[in-house]
């Protein structure tokens, strides 16, 4: 299998060179080269088969021969050693629940399979990779997490300073190790901004080999499509069709979503939820990309002004609006909105939802107004008590807090703060 840039398809690199480079030398996203469905019969006894085969077969198209068939079963169970449950909470609404991993958000699938992969490229290499990663929240303490103590890899995490959870800054900043943290004086676009302008910088590349550990690079982005189908596999037996309303920031895990639909899997349609960083949602409705300066709100993770990750949507519709219009919808809601949602839930069901998860909800429930028979599933794409402030201001609870979480609270957190580009490309010139 071999990905090509998004911007020259003439650009190409096998698996591992994609990851190891993150990003193409064009500076444009890989892409597979192509798709191929699973087998029907795949999908018809997807029941029958466990999470680990269903995460194999679906991954091993893509990771092709540049890992051992019996070395990537390893990485899978590796990364996937916790349960991702669906769960009922209203007529035809359901929750799927991806926050029983180390670092209780989605991103600990994708950090784990992507660091097992470089650690297993890494053996035997002289240089150390160094993984460039900004992060509006979750990112950074899964990568973290993930890449801690892998041999040849040394993290360099960005995230703006003040507008992350305070248990997400524990979960990136108190690690050490071959984890380091810039505390950026700024938002997220320009944590990402730095990590992109470092790409292109030949005074550093020329001496530092760099990898990023965003969903651009594809090692982070492909495995985010096993939770679909694991989904999927939950789901068959309501016998409806099935939507999917993922909260969206960056882009990346709606986009595996909607890989996993060309792979065959029969959903009817993907939502992307915004918070009210709405580029996508503009997007869908005037056919005009116009990123925007991100705007901070109470689901920080989503407030992305310029997603990565759209660009591979628009790619798998041929960048053609009115087909994508046919597959996915896009919407976005206010603080105020996602408040009143987690109320709604809470006081009805006693389901907890954490912000990120209730946008998700509100978008399912948006677009089911003119579908109602459909079974939706939204992700909640972290555990609520990553958001402890704004549970607590909105549902007047606290939450126990998990074994995972209570770990990092005791320690002390460790940042570099930076206020522009320079004090970063100073920093990886000289460590
Ligand atoms: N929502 C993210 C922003 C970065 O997204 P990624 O999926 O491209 O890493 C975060 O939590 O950091």
């Amino acid at each position: 299998m071999r990905f090509y840039s998004l911007n020259d398809s003439n650009i190409q690199a096998t698996f591992k060179e994609a990851v190891i480079a993150g990003i193409a030398p064009d500076k444009g996203l890989y892409f597979p080269e192509r798709i191929t469905p699973l087998s029907p019969n795949f999908f018809d006894n997807i029941e029958s088969l466990s999470n680990h085969e269903i995460a194999f077969k679906a991954i091993q198209q893509f990771v092709s021969d540049d890992i051992p068939d019996a070395v990537l079963k390893e990485i899978i169970a590796n990364t996937l050693d916790f349960d991702f449950p669906v769960v009922d909470i209203e007529e035809n609404v359901a929750t799927l629940e991806l926050f029983h991993g180390p670092t209780m958000a989605f991103k600990d699938v994708g950090a784990r399979f992507m660091a097992n992969c470089l650690g297993y490229f890494s053996q035997g290499e002289t240089t150390e990779v160094t993984v460039l990663v900004a992060t509006s929240g979750d990112t950074g303490g899964a990568v973290a997490n993930g890449f801690l103590g892998v041999d040849g890899v040394n993290v360099v995490i960005l995230y703006p300073s003040g507008k992350v959870s305070d248990i997400q800054e524990k979960q990136l900043t108190t690690l050490g190790q071959n984890i380091v943290a810039m505390e950026v004086n700024g938002t997220f676009d320009d944590c990402q901004r730095m990590v992109k302008a470092a790409f292109l910088d030949s005074e550093i590349t020329d001496h530092k080999k760099l990898t990023s550990a965003n969903s651009i690079n594809v090692a982070r982005w492909l495995p985010q499509l096993f939770y679909f189908l694991f989904a999927y596999k939950q789901a068959k037996s309501k016998g409806k069709e099935i939507v999917f309303s993922v909260p969206s920031g960056n882009f990346g895990n709606i986009c595996a979503g909607m890989v996993a639909q060309k792979l065959g899997m029969p959903v009817k349609h993907s939502v992307a939820a915004t918070n009210v960083n709405k580029v996508v949602p503009n997007f869908m409705q005037k056919g005009v990309y116009e990123p925007m300066p991100s705007i901070a709100t109470i689901s920080n993770a989503m407030d992305v002004g310029d997603p990565s990750n759209f660009v591979r949507i628009r790619h798998l519709y041929q960048d053609d609006l009115y087909t994508l219009q046919g597959s996915l919808s896009s919407f976005s809601f206010t603080d105020k909105e996602t408040r009143t949602a987690m109320e709604k839930i809470h006081s009805q069901t006693g389901y907890v939802m954490d912000p990120h998860g209730a946008v998700g909800y509100l978008g399912l429930k948006e677009y089911q107004k003119n579908h109602p028979n459909t079974y939706g599933i939204f992700l909640e794409t972290a555990h609520p008590v990553k958001f402890l402030d704004v549970v607590e201001e909105t549902l007047g609870i606290t939450p126990e807090i998990p074994a995972q979480i209570q770990k990092v609270l005791g320690k002390t957190k460790k940042s570099n703060k930076i206020t522009n580009y320079e004090e970063l490309k100073s920093y990886l010139l000289e460590n």
